[in-house]
């Protein structure tokens, strides 16, 4: 695929790789090839992994990320990026460093913190880099219910506690924030959210102000190792290939919607399985800001206000 400007369309991953091969660089360039972009990756840690957790953990050195980033940066060039695992506050110094230098553009940040099966991936003191360093560099963040947690410091209990949330990271200097629901909530969280019981699968963005609601089924499977990944290397091509933000989400959505449920019934180690990369791309589609929209059987709807009564509104909206 080619840019507006003739050249071959170019997407970056700054992340872990999984030996397992559902989730981390394997996962993203896996998606970004699908979706027609030429994916390139910076490693900024090894793990030994498969579909039942963690087994090792090997960091890179700042240093050998520095140079990654200097040879792909120097001589290919970038459309858009995203990051994953960065392990700690030493790469995360690195990499936004490297970042504001060459003024990238299209900056796609996945805050990567825990492992779907509990492991960690950042260690703790690099939370406070990842807000003050990485964010403000951001176009689009896209925490999990966890990690936006930790991000803010409070707990997430409530729909209002889901778009405080929202604004508590946006003033963290990110353009927009995507905040996922594909995890099941940490704990008893009001009904109106997205919750396994409503059967869809919600997030919530945040962007110039706007909330914006994208939804889809929520497929009944464990084979989501990698989800965040691939949702997050999907926004990436999307916005390497010349997309609106909105447009890289909803693309995005319907994309992982497609990858859990192709893999619904796959065989692929006695875990949690990685999601269908070869799932097919959706038709682009150009959503509103400010309105709620659902994917179903390929298609998307749009309402003003709550689909099927199950999302909740901002309290001032209503
Ligand atoms: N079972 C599911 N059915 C449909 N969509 C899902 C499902 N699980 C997750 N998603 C979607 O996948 C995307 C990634 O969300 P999720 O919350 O799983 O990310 P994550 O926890 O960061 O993933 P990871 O654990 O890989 O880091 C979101 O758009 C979410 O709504
Ligand atoms: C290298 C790497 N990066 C990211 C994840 C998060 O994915 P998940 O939460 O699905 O395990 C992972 N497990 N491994």
């Amino acid at each position: 695929m080619r840019t507006a400007r003739g050249h071959v369309v170019r997407a970056l991953t700054i992340a872990g790789s999984d030996s397992g091969g559902g989730a981390g660089i394997q996962a993203d360039l896996k998606t970004m090839h699908q979706f027609g972009v030429y994916g390139m990756s910076v490693l900024t840690a090894l793990t030994a992994q498969n579909t039942m957790g963690v087994q090792g953990i090997f960091d890179v050195s700042p240093e050998f990320v520095r140079q990654q980033l200097d040879s792909v940066w120097s001589d290919i060039g970038v459309d858009a990026l995203k990051t994953g695992m960065l392990a700690n506050s030493k790469i995360i110094g690195t990499v936004a460093a490297f970042l504001r230098e060459v003024r990238a553009a299209n900056v796609v940040v996945d805050p990567v913190m825990v492992a779907k099966g509990g492991s960690p991936l950042l260690a703790e003191e690099a939370v406070q880099s990842m807000r003050d360093e990485l964010l403000p560099l951001a176009t689009v963040v896209t925490p999990n219910l966890p990690e936006a947690e930790v991000l803010c410091g409070f707990e997430i209990r409530s729909s209002h506690d889901l778009h405080r949330a929202c604004e508590h990271i946006a003033a963290m200097g990110p353009q927009t924030v995507v905040l996922k629901g594909g995890h099941t909530p940490p704990r008893s969280i009001d009904s109106d959210l997205s919750s396994p019981d409503n059967g869809l699968a919600v997030d919530l963005v945040y962007s110039g102000g706007t909330f914006t609601y994208f939804a889809s089924g929520r497929v009944k499977s464990d084979k989501t190792h990698g989800t965040g990944c691939t949702f997050s290397s999907a926004i990436t091509s999307m916005l390497a290939q010349g997309q609106s933000v909105l447009e890289s989400i909803a693309s995005a959505k319907a994309f992982i919607f497609a990858a859990v449920a192709g893999a619904a019934d796959w065989d692929i180690g006695e875990g949690h399985g990685p999601t269908d990369h070869t799932a097919a791309v959706p038709d682009k589609f150009t959503p509103e800001a400010g309105r709620f929209y659902l994917y179903r059987a390929g298609e998307w709807s749009t309402r003003s206000r709550p689909l099927d009564g199950s999302i909740g509104n901002r309290p001032s909206d209503k």
